[in-house]
């Protein structure tokens, strides 16, 4: 057994010779481990103290050199790397300056003459930058601006995402990665991520070991199937998980090292995509059964033994097929999480509670109605309905009954339930079938109208006229992705509920004005979510998600609504103060997590804000030798 461990930093800042040793194969380190964390599951937080107390977020139960005993014992990659200078330390995104190296650093990392000889700050080059985004008018041209430079700068990128969030988060983010996604063969340039393909079955774990970073904490996985609204994008749904994880560093402080996205490429259906040549995924139709399974399996299980435990998997844009088999199946063996499923939930569910300071009453009061059972639908309505239990105390059961949701066929009736999906049966109530939404909102008279349905202008004008009909304040959230499949924009939700809705969305909308009023519509998006519940699990060192982790996530989202943010008519606080928002729902996430017996990063810390804000990255630029 090979236990060199990774990195051995010899110098300060990024001059840093380093021999880092990735592992291969099962070991006894890996059944050692394992005892551990059943132990702590089974017993709570009393049994978790036996874990080794020097454990840290890394991954794991760790040695004293941060390595994770889990994968002690497996074979090995020689990851060689050397002092970056000169030309290939300005070709290294991680420690590249560009011209904000000093004149010292010149020296010293023989960059003479190898920049012109102004010597900048970094803010002024955030000035720079941010200039030039703003001169492109198209935002696919501002996307490819920021992918080239995080492929350049990356702290120059993070700080540029951090200080400017409100304005570039739609530009790495929703609306615009989903039209990257859709031309991504088109504008490649360079590979981002990793690519685990049907050609690399057998030998994923060597794949794996082929990324540079050894430490990761946090992994995006899509297999492209159902890429927002826009369906199957088949490997070009990158863009997707490097979009995610981009938000985990820039709006929870992961550090970006410890950051792997991930696409499997399993084919696509989108004939669209077969035929383009610039396609740059797997020519052929979508494996599904056991090719599918097998793949999936596979690489679920070279993960934690090359990661160890404690490293997340974050299932992004899977078809609901495979989404919600995939969560069930690996939910009780690794820490996984289901953006669409779990963190659209935690997000709406917060959104809800706050919006009750403006409607009034509590969860039980009101009526709900869903366009779209799938994931996200049916995943808002379960965690929804686990909260109005809790509070009302009636069983799950008849929680369940005040949520209603229509699909592509309908209302969700019991005369229906034969012919359900398993994640729609527990919504077949009963009622006489009706085929329309409108019909459904008179006949069920919601106060909250949500859209998950994946398709654009589905709130109609009388859609909205008739919940504006029956409630003084409606409460409309249109929640499809990008843009063009929201339900309806924010204009039509004002207007033609003459100013009176609560309105929110998926993807951001300008304000609007109607009658002399400016509204302001808020995002519903589980980018508030996930960036910081997935730090509380990394702080904690979390080996499980449970759903009263969803809730806690919820509850500190819901309380960083000012009353500045209400009288706006918001239920979300801006993303401008995403960092502190994302360290409360760190914090409460990560104190779930010991009180249910599952955090292993022992003690705990006293203060779990003040921990997770100190755990966040920075971008900064760093001072080298
Ligand atoms: N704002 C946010 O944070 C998030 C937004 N989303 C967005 O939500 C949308 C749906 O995602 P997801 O739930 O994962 O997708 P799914 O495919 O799992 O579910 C879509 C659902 O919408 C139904 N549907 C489709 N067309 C219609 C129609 N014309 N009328 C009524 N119902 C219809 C489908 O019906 P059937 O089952 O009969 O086919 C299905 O129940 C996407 O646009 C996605 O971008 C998702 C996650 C987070
Ligand atoms: C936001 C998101 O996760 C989606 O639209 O799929
Ligand atoms: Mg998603």
């Amino acid at each position: 057994m090979l236990s060199l461990n990774r990195g051995t930093f010899l110098r300060k800042g990024f001059s840093v010779l380093r021999l880092s040793l990735s592992t291969n194969g099962y070991g006894g380190g890996e059944r050692k481990s394992t005892v551990a964390m059943e132990s702590t599951l089974k017993d709570g937080a009393a049994a978790a103290v036996d874990v080794d107390p020097k454990s840290t977020v890394g991954g794991g139960v760790e040695d004293v050199y941060g390595e994770d005993r889990v994968t002690e014992d497996q074979l090995v990659t020689p990851w060689a790397t050397y002092v970056a200078s000169g030309f290939s330390l300005l070709r290294d995104p991680h420690f590249n300056k560009g011209l904000a190296f000093t004149e010292k650093e010149r020296d010293a990392h023989y960059l003479r003459g190898l920049l012109p000889p102004v010597v900048i700050t970094q803010q002024l080059q955030e000035k720079k930058m941010m200039h030039i985004i703003h001169q492109y008018e198209v935002p696919l041209q501002k996307y490819m601006a920021m992918m080239d430079l995080q492929e350049r700068n990356e702290r120059l990128f993070y700080k540029l995402l951090i200080d400017n969030v409100e304005e570039l988060l739609p530009v790495v983010y929703t609306p615009t990665v989903g039209e990257a996604c859709q031309k991504y063969g088109s504008i490649y340039r360079r590979p981002q991520g990793l690519y685990i393909s049907l050609k690399e079955k057998g030998k994923i774990l060597e794949v794996l070991k082929n990324w540079p970073e050894r430490n990761i904490q946090v992994i995006v996985v899509t297999d492209g199937e159902r890429i927002l609204g826009l369906g199957d994008l088949g490997c070009q749904g990158m863009g997707i998980p490097v979009g995610k994880l981009a938000l985990y560093t820039a709006l929870g402080g992961v550090r970006p090292s410890a950051c792997l996205p991930v696409t499997i490429d399993v084919g696509t259906n989108n004939e669209q995509l077969l035929k383009d040549e610039f396609y740059i995924g797997l020519r052929q139709r979508r494996a599904t059964g056991k090719g599918y399974d097998d793949l999936l399996h596979e690489f679920m299980t070279a993960v934690k033994q090359n990661y160890g435990e404690k490293v997340l998997i974050q299932f992004e844009d899977f078809a609901n097929h495979n989404a919600f088999k995939l969560l069930a199946k690996y939910g009780s063996t690794h820490l996984v999480f289901n953006d669409d499923i779990q963190g659209t939930a935690s997000v709406v569910l917060a959104g809800l509670v706050a919006a009750l300071k403006l409607l009034g009453g509590t969860l039980a009061d009101q009526a709900f109605l869903f366009l779209g059972a799938g994931e996200a639908g049916t995943g808002i309505a379960e965690l929804l309905a686990l909260e109005i239990s809790k509070q009302t105390k009636i069983p799950l059961e008849e929680a369940r009954k005040m949520i209603w949701l229509v699909d592509s066929k309908g209302l969700i009736v019991s005369s229906r339930k034969d012919s359900l999906q398993h994640f729609k049966k527990p919504w077949a109530h009963e009622h006489e079938p009706i085929k329309d939404l409108l019909e459904a909102i008179k006949a069920i008279k919601p106060t909250v109208l949500i859209g998950s349905s994946g398709v654009g202008k589905t709130f109609t004008k009388a859609v909205i006229e008739a919940m504006a009909s029956l409630n003084e304040k409606p409460l409309i959230l249109a929640l499809s992705n990008p843009t063009s499949q929201s339900e309806c924009t924010a204009e039509e939700a004002y207007t033609w509920s003459q100013g009176r809705a609560i309105f929110a969305s998926g993807s951001p909308f300008e304000p609007v004005e109607y009658n002399g009023i400016v509204y302001v519509p808020g995002q519903a998006n589980n980018a508030y979510i996930f960036p910081g519940f997935g730090l509380g699990l990394v702080i904690s060192g979390a080996i499980r998600v449970h759903d009263e982790m969803l809730l806690a996530a919820s509850e500190a989202l819901a309380e960083q609504v000012t009353k500045e943010n209400f009288d706006k008519g918001l239920i979300y606080p801006p993303f401008s103060s995403i960092r502190k928002i994302s360290a409360h729902i760190a914090a409460n996430v990560a104190a779930k997590a010991y009180e249910l017996g599952v955090a292993t990063r022992l003690p705990r810390p006293e203060n779990l804000v003040t921990y997770a804000e100190s755990c966040m990255y920075t971008p900064n630029y760093r001072s080298y030798r």
